[in-house]
């Protein structure tokens, strides 16, 4: 082998950046290094195999797949040699070096935050081939592609700003190869033993052989193929942590073998924690991995798993496909939809048995991953099951004061079995948080009758409700659009302190009242009237459309963005010392200025409330007015 004078390319910005913190900042758990380049070892290597297998010329077609390690001690080298499909010349320059890679600027951003968490998130994040710098001080990659006709090229760096590329002559197997000069502080790569301890860790279920210095070391190929008998539990985790890089434990793993009506096997893992600062990746990167009778055909296959159930990871492998299948075509396959289908089934009855026999766990895998699952709503084929796995917070639960433990959920069948006698829906409102919910007056008479009231604190919990509909004869129906009549049906739970009876004057002075009120907001408002629904609060704002929730209007608004303030009704609590107070100004005096004041205040603090005042300028100013009144009588 003899090679042409080297051209040199400079690193891509970000790429260069990223080189700096290998290179400079990570000390801990530097082996990974050399799982990330087993894996990509294995990627070539599954590419391969899939091109072989749909027919295509490859070079060397008789070379065996499999990664050979080399140590040489003396040296300090180590070389990770694999049959698969290589690089081109072009392809080294843009694979390693000048491609935007789309987990740089987010990988660079969490290694900010915490420089211990980086060696783990590498992975993650696809920054793999570079973390060889963790432990290299030269790297050197031959490579030919598998096109019969490709030429051999090599790549070189140090790292640091830039790279070179060269023409290799002579006879260059089909694969890559890399050649790693180890650092001083990590000549211990150096050792076959300590090569093998790593790849026994990290590289044990690699579906290729992996040999180093000529003997075989990986043992597991296939795990999912075994039958779930002789899987023990410890192989499970390492296989799990294996697929996922994960450092916990999977809460949950589903292992199956179907005949019917697709043959195939899967091996699933619910991960215990959403990925956290990897979130964005959850959702780019959710999908099984696909293989047809061993072989490797797609990874992260979204054909194969809702988006709702994007946090389960795992493998299928059927006999159900042609191995030449093409990926372009897997979106139409029945097959494939076939074996969704019964992976959900399988997955939403593997939850129910957990949320029946574990409620603890069944919340903290709520915790984790019901955000995502809650899109759930949407798939109307298991409705039922997804009706009985959802959770809600409630005004019947312990308010959580921060507590995270102590933050429980309640489902929808709890809160039937809380149900007051002849109650007929179950009851929801939306806001902002449990502190808002818990002070939002359209909850008071809901609060005063001991009825339950769910907490819904995302725009698509309304689209759930929504869905669901009926849950037990229950009618799923928001605490907004609840029917007075309905509500009155039911005796008070807590005697409520009673406001002292109106005078047939008072009484009487009523409807004006109310049209004076009209009269001060104008257009703002569509009516005024008594409210059957506060006990503690002066006033409320109400719908005047009783089909929708003021929650999704604002999502109807947000949408078509309108950004004006609807207009409602103002219900104002004839028992309150407020309004009796008004009441008795207007009636010794209708045009006392005090009363626009106190009554354009009302309207503001309900359009707080409700999130649509967007100057407080003018409230404040008015506020400060009716201190400055309300002080000069406290100062007689
Ligand atoms: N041994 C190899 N054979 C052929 N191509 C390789 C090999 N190693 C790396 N590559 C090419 O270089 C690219 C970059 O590799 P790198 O490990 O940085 O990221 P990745 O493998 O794409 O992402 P991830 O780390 O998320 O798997 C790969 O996508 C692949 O195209």
């Amino acid at each position: 082998m003899s090679a042409t004078a080297g051209e040199t390319h400079e690193f891509r910005a970000e790429i260069r950046k990223l080189l700096d913190i290998i290179t400079h900042s990570i000390y801990t758990n530097r082996e990974i290094f050399l799982r990330e380049l087993v894996s990509n070892a294995s990627d070539a290597l599954d590419k391969l195999r899939f091109e072989q297998s749909r027919g295509t010329t490859v070079a060397d077609p008789d070379a065996p797949l499999e990664i050979r390690i080399t140590t040489d001690k003396e040296a300090g080298r180590i070389t990770i040699a694999d049959t698969g499909c290589g690089m081109t010349r072009d392809e080294l320059i843009d694979h390693l070096g000048t491609i935007a890679k789309s987990g740089t600027e987010a990988f660079m951003r969490s290694v900010a935050d915490n420089k211990d968490a980086a060696s783990n998130l590498i992975g993650r994040f696809g920054v793999g081939f570079y973390s060889v710098f963790m432990v290299a001080d030269k790297v050197a990659v031959t490579s030919r592609s598998f096109a019969p006709d490709a030429a051999a090229a090599r790549w070189i760096s140090d790292g640091s700003g830039s790279f070179t590329v060269e023409d290799v002559e002579g006879d260059v197997p089909r694969g890559a190869s890399i050649e790693i000069t180890l650092k001083e502080e990590a000549k211990e790569y150096a050792d076959p033993e300590r090569i093998k301890a790593v790849l026994r860790t990290h590289s044990n279920f690699i579906s290729f052989p992996i040999l180093v210095d000529g003997e075989k070391t990986n043992t597991i190929p296939a795990l999912w193929r075994e039958s779930k008998f002789s899987v023990t539990p410890e192989q499970y985790k390492e296989f799990y942590q294996f697929l996922t890089y994960d450092n916990e434990e999977p809460l949950a793993t589903i292992h199956v073998s179907v005949d019917a009506p697709v043959q195939f096997t899967a091996l699933l893992f619910i991960p215990k924690n959403g990925l956290g600062p990897m979130a964005f990746r959850e959702q780019l990167h959710h999908g099984l991995d696909l293989y047809v009778r061993r072989v490797l055909i797609s990874k992260e296959t979204k054909e194969l798993i809702p988006e709702y159930l994007g946090f389960v990871r795992g493998v299928v492998d059927t006999e159900d496909l042609p191995l030449n299948i093409s990926r372009e075509t897997l979106q139409e396959n029945v097959v494939l939809r076939k074996i969704q289908s019964v992976l959900v089934k399988q997955i939403l009855d593997k939850l129910k048995a957990l949320a029946k026999e574990d409620p603890a766990k069944y919340n903290a895998f709520f915790a984790a991953h019901g955000q995502g699952f809650k899109l759930g709503y949407g798939d109307y084929a298991h409705r039922e099951a997804f009706a009985e796995l959802v959770r809600f917070d409630s005004s019947a639960l312990e308010q959580a004061d921060g507590d995270a433990d102590k933050a429980g959920l309640t489902s929808l069948a709890d809160y039937v079995t809380r149900a007051r006698d002849g109650q007929k829906s179950i009851y929801h409102l939306s806001g902002p948080s449990r502190a808002a919910l818990d002070l939002n007056p359209h909850l008071e008479v809901f609060r005063a009758k001991g009825l339950e009231v769910l907490y819904l604190y995302e725009p698509v919990d309304e689209f759930i409700m929504d869905s669901i509909g009926t849950y037990k004869e229950l009618t799923l129906k928001s605490a907004e659009l609840a029917d007075a009549a309905e509500l009155d049906a039911f005796e008070g739970t807590a005697e409520a302190p009673k406001a002292p009876e109106m005078t047939a004057e008072e009484s009487g002075s009523m409807d004006d009242f109310l049209k004076a009120i009209k009269e001060i907001l104008g257009e703002r408002v569509t009516d005024v009237r008594v409210s059957t629904r506060l006990t503690q609060s002066p006033s409320c704002l109400v719908s005047p459309d009783d089909r929708m929730t003021s929650s999704m209007q604002k999502i109807m608004r947000l949408v078509s963005k309108d950004t004006s303030v609807p207009k409602k009704a103002l219900e104002i609590n004839r028992d309150h010392g407020l309004i009796r107070n008004l009441l008795a100004i207007y009636r010794r005096d209708a045009a006392d200025p005090f009363i626009g004041k106190a009554v354009e205040q009302l309207y503001d603090s309900a359009l707080l409330l409700d999130g649509y005042l967007s100057d407080p300028h003018q409230m404040v100013a008015r506020i400060n007015d009716l201190l400055a009144d309300a002080s000069a009588l406290h100062a007689k």
